[in-house]
C-alpha cells in the first residue's frame, strides 16, 4: 500500500507490571478513508490510538503521521491529528467559543476565527457558540469535543467510541458529521464496539483483540461475506468427495464427509434457482439427505468467532 496517513509497525506495548496490552500491530491508514477499529472491552483500542497520539509510549515498534515519526518529530505528527476522546471532560464555565479558541492555541497554531466559525457551524454549535459548556445537551457537549479537535485543521481525526450512550438520533447526526468530515479530505479512524456502526460507516474493518489485529478488510468485502449464505444437508450415506458434476457449486464436505455445505448469495430468495437446481443436480447423482437447515451470518459472527477464536 502506498503513502499511508499512519503507518504503525510492530507496535507493542507492554504496562508497568508486566500486561501484554499491544502484542504486535501492524496498520497502514490510507487517506481519505473511514476505519473502524472493532474489538470487546480491553482489546487494545485505546491504548493504541493513546500510541499514535503520542499520549503512551509504545514498548517497540514504530509510528508516523503523514511521514512524521511520531517520537523523533512529535510536535509535526501530533498537530496533524485531532482526537476525541471517550470521556467528556469540558471546562464547565468557558464558552463554546472560547474552549475551541483555546484548544487551537494549544497547538502553537495562530488564531484563525474563519476556521473555528466553519467548524462550529458544521457542527451546529454555532447558535451556542456564546454559550457556557454546562448549559449544554450531552450530545452539544460531544459536539464541543469534535469541535476542538478540529480546531487546528488535523488530516487525521481519532473518534474513541463516538456514540457511545448518545439517542439513535444523535448517533445519526454524528454519522453525518463524520461523513462531511471525510468529504472534506479528513482521514477517520474510529473506534466502536457498535458493529451497526462500523458497517454503516466504514469503507475498512479493523477488528483488535487481545492486543492483536485479527481481521481487517475492506467493508464491502465483509458485506459480500455477510450476504452470503449457507444450506447445509445431513446426508444419508457419508462422502468422500466432492462429486465432479457438482463443481460449479460453492460446495465443502463437514463432519466427516457425512455434511454437505452450500455456501450461495444470501440476497437472491433462499428457495431460488440457486437451490433448487442444486437438490436436482444431488437428485442425478443419487446422493440423498435426511435434513437440511440454511444459516446466513453477520458481521456479528464474525466478530463473535474471531473473538472467540482467540480467546
Ligand atoms: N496504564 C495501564 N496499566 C496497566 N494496564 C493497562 C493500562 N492501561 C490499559 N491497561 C490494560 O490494557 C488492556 C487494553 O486496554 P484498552 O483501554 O486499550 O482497551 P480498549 O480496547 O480501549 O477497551 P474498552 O473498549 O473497554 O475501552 C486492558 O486490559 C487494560 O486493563
Amino acid at each position: 500500500m502506498n503513502d499511508p496517513i499512519i503507518a504503525i509497525d510492530g507496535v507493542k506495548k507492554t504496562f508497568d507490571g508486566g500486561f501484554h496490552a499491544l502484542k504486535q500491530v501492524d496498520l497502514h491508514i490510507q487517506r481519505g478513508e473511514i476505519f473502524a477499529l472493532l474489538g470487546p472491552n480491553g482489546a487494545g483500542k485505546t491504548t493504541l490510538i493513546s500510541i499514535v497520539c503520542g499520549l503512551v509510549s509504545a514498548s517497540e515498534g514504530r509510528v508516523t503521521v503523514d511521514g512524521f515519526d511520531n517520537v523523533s518529530d512529535y510536535r509535526k505528527a501530533r498537530e496533524r491529528i485531532g482526537l476525541v476522546p471517550q470521556e467528556l471532560t469540558n471546562e464547565a464555565f468557558e464558552t463554546v467559543w472560547n474552549t475551541v479558541t483555546f484548544s487551537r492555541g494549544l497547538f502553537g497554531k495562530p488564531p484563525n476565527p474563519g476556521h473555528i466559525e466553519k467548524v462550529l457551524k458544521a457542527l451546529s454549535l454555532w447558535e451556542k457558540r456564546h454559550n457556557r459548556l454546562m448549559t449544554l445537551s450531552g450530545g452539544m457537549k460531544r459536539r464541543v469535543l469534535i469541535a476542538k479537535a478540529l480546531s487546528h485543521e488535523p488530516r487525521v481525526l481519532f473518534l474513541d467510541e463516538p456514540t457511545a450512550g448518545v439517542d439513535v438520533e444523535l448517533r445519526r447526526d454524528m454519522w453525518n458529521v463524520v461523513r462531511r468530515l471525510r468529504d472534506d479530505g479528513v482521514t477517520i479512524i474510529l473506534t466502536t464496539h457498535y458493529i451497526e456502526e462500523a458497517e454503516e460507516m466504514a469503507d475498512r474493518i479493523g477488528v483488535i483483540n487481545h492486543g492483536e489485529i485479527v481481521l481487517v478488510e475492506e467493508k464491502h468485502a465483509l458485506m459480500k461475506k455477510l450476504g452470503s449464505k449457507q444450506l447445509t444437508l445431513q446426508l444419508h450415506r457419508p462422502l468422500a468427495a466432492i462429486p465432479n458434476a457438482l463443481g460449479a457449486y460453492d460446495l465443502t464436505l463437514a463432519a466427516e464427509g457425512s455434511e454437505l455445505v452450500y455456501t450461495y448469495d444470501g440476497r437472491q430468495v433462499p428457495e431460488g434457482p440457486g437451490i433448487s437446481t442444486l437438490l436436482n443436480a444431488l437428485n442425478a447423482e443419487g446422493i440423498s439427505y435426511k435434513d437440511l437447515h440454511t444459516r446466513q451470518s453477520s458481521l456479528e459472527d464474525i466478530f463473535v468467532d474471531l473473538v472467540k477464536e482467540r480467546a
